[in-house]
Parts: structure tokens; C-alpha cells; sequence
């Protein structure tokens, strides 16, 4: 048997096992610099969807918005992970994320044979948020989910339409939030009951030591997670924090993912080996 036909082979079980069940994918804005990579991961959305998946898309955007706010003469602060978002750079962060980033990917899925749907959570209001606390108290427009309504989502689902969501929300007052993408796609993860939740970043994933690649890890249970957490830094705080919350609020399985290393979504979904780090309960 050709290797081509034993991989469509050993997809079989897989595409049954998921079939009509939805899997939320998270695209971290790490990826900008890897159009590649970027293209690579929208083929297989389509194709995950082509085979009966229902696909939700969290598109970040941290690296585009730290060069559009240097642009403009605003410093990019991060704490614990999360960008401290003045009231001027705000804007910027909802124009990057909403008016550029979500706007290319729903074209390009478009262009690329599903039908697909951009919003933020401003549409439909189904992303609350709250100042979010972190050190020694909320740090301007940094947003926490406060509630998901996942109607909106469930209908375009339904409608046959793919979610492309922007990780922007608001509060009744009309606040607008910057939620860090990672949240949100564990939030809306645990909303719709997905199957799975998919981070897909510029790393192979989970290192005990970053970056010494003999201390990767490809499996993690809940109780392991928690303490890695304790010794990861940056993003992969809220990453994994998001990964854990995720797990415990009851989805199945969370997979951190290389994005810049081509098909890595298929050989992750359809195959018995793997490719990232995958946390279970
Ligand atoms: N223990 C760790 N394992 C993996 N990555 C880590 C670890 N500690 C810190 N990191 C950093 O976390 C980054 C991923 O987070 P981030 O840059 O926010 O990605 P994204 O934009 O995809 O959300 C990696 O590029 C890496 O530099
Ligand atoms: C509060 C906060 O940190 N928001 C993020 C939102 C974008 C994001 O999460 O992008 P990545 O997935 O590329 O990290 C930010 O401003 O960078």
C-alpha cells in the first residue's frame, strides 16, 4: 500500500470518531511571520470541515498588534502574559484584530471552499467581559470573560457557516475589552461542549525546560499541568492556564500545537502518533 493510501487509511476511525462534533482552533497571532505555516492550517480547517467537522476559528494577534502600536509610538507592556491596553491603544488592538486579522481569515477560508463567518464578540454581544486582575489590579482595557452566550455561535454552526471570532468584548456600559485569544477560545470552548480545544502557536508545545527539546512533553494529565504552570513563562502562561480551565469545565482534550510546521493539524486530528503536546484529564 502506497504511504498515501495507508495515511487516508488510518484517517478512517478518526473522521468517524469526530464527525459532527466541534473542535475550536485557536491561531496565535505568533504565526504572522509564517504565511507558510498560516496557509497550511487553513487548508486543513477546510478540510477538517469538508469531512464533517464543526470548526470554530480564535484568531490572536499579539505580534501584528505590538508592531502596529510601535508604529504609533505606544510601548507594548505585558504582564504575566497579558498587554497592559491603555485607552489609546485600544483602538489600535480592535482595528488590528477586527479590521484586519478577522477580516484576512474569513476571506481566505472563504476563497478556500467553506463558508465562513467573521465576528467579534461585539456582534450579537455574546462575549461579556470584566477588567481583569493581574498584579496589582486591572490593567486598563485587559478584559476577563465575564459570559458567553453561545447562541450566535451555534447558529452559524448550524447554518453551515464557520465562526471566525476576533477575541474583543464588552461590558453593558460598552467598555471595550482586549481578551487575550487563548481565554477566549477556551471560554467559547466550554460553551459550545467542543470536543476538543487546538492551540496552534510557534512552538511544538509544552517544554518542562523551555527550550531544551529533550524536556518536550507530548502527553500531559491535569495534575502534571498545573505543575508545569507553575514554571512556564509568557504566553505560555495564559495558554496553558486556558488549556487547564478548559479540561476542568469539561472538554475532552486541549492540543498545543506547532503551526509553523506544516499539515501539523491533520497529522494531530487523523493520525495514532501525534504531533504536539496533548493535556487530558
Ligand atoms: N515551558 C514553555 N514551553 C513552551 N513555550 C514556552 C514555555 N515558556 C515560555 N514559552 C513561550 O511561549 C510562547 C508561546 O506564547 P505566545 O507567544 O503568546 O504564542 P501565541 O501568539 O501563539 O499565543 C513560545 O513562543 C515560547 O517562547
Ligand atoms: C490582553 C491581551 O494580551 N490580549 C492579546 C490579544 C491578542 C492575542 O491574544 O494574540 P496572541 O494569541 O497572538 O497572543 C494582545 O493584546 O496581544
Amino acid at each position: 500500500m502506497s504511504a498515501f493510501v495507508s495515511a487516508l487509511v488510518e484517517s478512517i476511525p478518526y473522521i468517524q470518531k469526530f464527525r459532527d462534533k466541534t473542535v475550536v482552533i485557536k491561531l496565535g497571532g505568533s504565526l504572522a511571520d509564517s504565511p507558510e505555516g498560516r496557509r497550511s492550517i487553513l487548508q486543513d480547517i477546510v478540510l477538517l470541515s469538508l469531512v464533517g467537522m464543526k470548526i470554530v476559528l480564535v484568531h490572536g494577534g499579539g505580534k501584528e498588534i505590538s508592531k502596529r502600536l510601535d508604529r504609533m509610538g505606544i510601548e507594548s507592556e505585558f504582564i504575566g502574559g497579558y498587554r497592559v491596553t491603555g485607552d489609546a491603544a485600544i483602538t489600535e488592538v480592535e482595528m488590528v484584530l477586527t479590521g484586519r486579522i478577522n477580516t484576512e481569515l474569513t476571506l481566505m477560508l472563504n476563497n478556500g471552499g467553506i463558508k465562513a463567518v467573521g465576528i467579534s464578540g461585539k456582534d450579537g454581544g455574546w462575549l461579556e467581559a470584566t477588567p481583569k486582575q493581574v498584579g496589582e489590579g486591572d490593567i486598563g482595557h485587559v478584559g476577563e470573560v465575564s459570559n458567553v452566550d453561545p447562541t450566535l455561535i451555534n447558529l452559524l454552526m448550524t447554518g453551515g457557516y464557520t465562526p471566525i471570532i476576533s477575541p474583543i468584548g464588552h461590558d453593558k456600559d460598552g467598555k471595550t475589552f482586549n481578551i487575550n485569544a487563548d481565554d477566549v477560545a477556551s471560554a467559547v470552548a466550554v460553551a459550545v461542549g467542543a470536543e476538543k480545544l487546538i492551540l496552534m502557536t510557534d512552538v511544538n508545545g509544552v517544554y518542562k525546560n523551555f527550550p531544551d527539546p529533550a524536556s518536550f512533553v507530548s502527553k500531559l494529565g491535569l495534575a502534571e499541568a498545573k505543575e508545569i504552570l507553575e514554571t512556564v513563562k509568557g504566553g505560555m502562561i495564559p495558554k496553558l492556564t486556558c488549556a487547564i480551565n478548559a479540561i476542568e469545565q469539561g472538554v475532552h482534550t486541549v492540543h498545543l500545537l506547532n503551526g509553523s510546521t506544516p499539515h501539523s493539524l491533520l497529522v494531530e486530528v487523523f493520525s495514532d502518533s501525534g504531533i504536539g503536546t496533548m493535556i487530558e484529564r
